[in-house]
């Protein structure tokens, strides 16, 4: 069996307390063990060296323990945390990629998920990252570049950001660890000019895994042009393998990494979000008092946005909820796509009769908001709001969204905003690169923004931030009530007034099983290609339904008063069905069209289409 390293040990054993002690409530996990959690003991030399801070909260553990956890285990897992090399396996890197960024397992315990993300591999991939940087900035040996390093609120973020900052060190790097931060903040670190904080980084790291499981994790990295694309990512997952290989000949070992430094950078990021709301509302230094705001960062990395931006600004946040950081998400997963997520900030805006809620996804790169009344404001609606607000700054501006967004979302960019609707891919880089390929071709565009909560203004560098697209919304606020021209939530609600929305929109997600002899071996992708190639031939010749002129992913296809877009999913054997119609009659006659024109291919499992169209 492979050694594991003392800390993956502990967090084997934090990720089972958790799931023995799910019964014991939020508060109890709130009081004693995230606390805990937050103080993960230093590695130092690869052996754990105790704090007395964190043997003071073990002792506290014990003590409320109360028989919930087996003794044993307990202090079996302490115990062997003294093995502190971890072994090597074999890894393929290039499995790690997902999209634009890398994903993995990092916390044992789930059945048929092993770690992937060990040490060693983070280690290689970190240095493979320095080694692309240093290529990319092509600097003279007299300058050192810099890389800043956060990481969200998963329980695995400690371990892997001391492997990231060794890996980085190992290359001649310097590093800068930020702590807890958003995916926005890493980004924005490298266009800071100030010496003092020791920006702007030369490249930046996050660690996360978005909105998934508690044992994921991963890396987005940037440079001051933006996020890393999937060659660039592919090209450093191939350097860590290299580095990795001499790993495994001349061996690993866990070296204590002496160029570390820390700065706060969140408080420099959040003040300039304070900044700019003031600014937008004729530098008022309490622009939002008297607002009621709560705010539900689903117990991510974006619980600072009620602290160090609301309140600051004047609001009230009280009622807001699931602000401290907690890897295991004990309340509902962090992400604004998600119903019970979205019923929560809801609940929490109604139960305290707030004028706004906030929701945001673990890495704060995402996020939604919900009106007085209860209204969610996500998804086509999000959308439709930032249009109404960047139209008014731009008027004419080209908006550029995600493939998925409905047809009454063009109707009301063009038609009621005066605007252009570019609806293009999904996937949050690929609408930012083409808002941006839109500019250089002379096209003005000023917003990039998916139905994900995904959403990029040229004003903030093309930034993918959910806290300044809900700086937006607060600017709006303040600035309509400086200016006499209505107050509250209204403001917003008003502005999404004649936004046609469907009766119905589905979404369903039909896997390709990748083991089916239909695959003819074939690639899941040639094979959902080959699906998609047949259900446009077979459209072509169907007089009920209009294949749309212009697309950029799958086929998107009108009829019944609605549509339907079944396409690729960017990252999974999947093909995504998205349908919307005026009655759930007219929608299962368009799900009817596609079951029988893709019902010949064997590999793809059609259970959630069947289910949907059944009497
Ligand atoms: O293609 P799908 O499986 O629906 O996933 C698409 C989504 O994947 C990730 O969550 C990205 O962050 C989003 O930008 C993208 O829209």
């Amino acid at each position: 069996m492979a050694a594991l390293s003392g800390k993956v040990v502990q967090n084997v054993f934090i990720a089972q307390f958790y799931q023995q002690n799910r019964q014991f409530g939020t508060q109890y996990q709130r009081d004693i063990c995230v606390p805990y959690m937050r103080a993960l003991p230093p590695f130092h030399g690869g052996k754990l060296a105790w704090t007395s801070n964190s043997s003071m909260q073990m002792r506290k553990l014990l003590k409320y323990q109360n028989g919930f956890v087996n003794r044993r285990t307990f202090y079996c897992n302490a115990a062997s945390s003294a093995t502190a090399i971890p072994s090597l396996d074999k890894v393929d890197f290039l499995k790690l990629q997902n999209g634009s960024d890398i994903r993995g397992v990092a916390v044992s315990g789930v059945e048929g998920e092993p770690v992937s993300l060990t040490e060693p591999v983070t280690e290689a991939i970190a240095a493979g990252f320095a080694a692309w940087l240093l290529d990319k900035k092509k600097v003279d040996a007299s300058r050192k570049l810099r890389v800043s390093i956060g990481h969200d609120s998963r329980i695995s973020a400690q371990k892997l950001q001391d492997a990231v900052s060794r890996g980085i060190a190992s290359a001649g790097l310097d590093v800068v660890q930020y702590g807890l931060a958003s995916t926005p903040a890493m980004f924005n670190s490298t266009l800071t000019e100030d010496e003092a904080i020791l920006c702007p980084a030369d490249g930046a790291i996050m660690i996360t895994a978005s909105h998934l499981p508690y044992n994921r994790n991963g890396f987005k990295f940037f440079t001051s042009d933006g996020g890393l694309g999937k060659n660039d990512i592919k090209d450093i997952l191939e350097r860590a393998a290299s580095i990795y290989s001499n790993f495994l000949a001349k061996g690993y070992s866990v070296k204590a990494s002496e160029s570390v430094k820390k700065v706060d950078y969140m408080a420099v990021y959040t003040s300039d979000l304070v900044k700019a709301v003031r600014k937008a509302a004729g530098n008022i230094e309490k622009p939002l008092e008297g607002f009621h705001i709560v705010v539900d960062a689903g117990n991510g990395a974006g619980g600072f946005f009620a602290a160090k931006v609301l309140e600051p600004l004047g609001a009230i946040t009280s009622g807001s909820q699931f602000l401290e950081p907690d890897g295991m998400f004990p309340n509902h997963i962090p992400n604004p796509e998600d119903k019970a997520a979205m019923k929560a900030i809801t609940q929490a805006v109604l139960d305290n009769k707030a004028n706004l809620g906030i929701i945001f996804d673990t890495d704060v790169d995402r996020s939604a908001a919900v009106d007085s009344t209860g209204r969610e404001l996500n998804r086509n609606r999000l959308i439709a709001l930032m249009s109404a607000i960047v139209l008014e700054e731009h008027p004419g501006t080209t908006i550029v969204t995600d493939s998925v967004t409905s047809d009454g979302l063009t109707s009301f960019i063009e038609k009621k905003l005066g605007g252009k609707h570019h609806r293009f891919k999904r996937g949050y880089k690929n609408v930012i690169d083409e808002a941006i390929r839109l500019n250089s071709i002379g096209e003005e565009s000023h917003l990039a923004i998916e139905t994900s909560g995904h959403g990029a203004l040229k004003e903030n560098h093309w930034l993918d931030d959910g806290a300044y697209l809900m700086v937006k919304l607060l600017n709006k606020l303040a600035s309509a009530r400086a200016s006499g021209k209505g107050v509250g939530s209204k403001v917003l609600t008003d502005l999404v007034e004649g936004l046609e929305e469907p009766a119905i929109a589905v979404e369903l997600r039909l896997k390709i099983n990748q083991n089916h002899p239909d695959l003819k071996g074939r690639s899941f992708r040639e094979y959902g290609e080959a699906v998609l190639q047949h259900l446009g031939n077979s459209i072509a010749s169907n007089p009920k339904l209009q294949k749309a002129t212009v697309n950029y992913e799958g086929v998107r296809v009108s009829g019944f008063g609605g549509w339907f877009l079944l396409r690729l999913s960017l990252h999974d054997p999947v093909l995504p069905l998205n349908i919307e119609a005026p009655s759930h009659e007219d929608a299962v006659k368009l799900g009817l069209e596609v079951s029988a024109a893709v019902k010949e291919f064997q590999a793809l499992d059609t259970s959630a289409l069947d289910k949907f169209v059944q009497p």
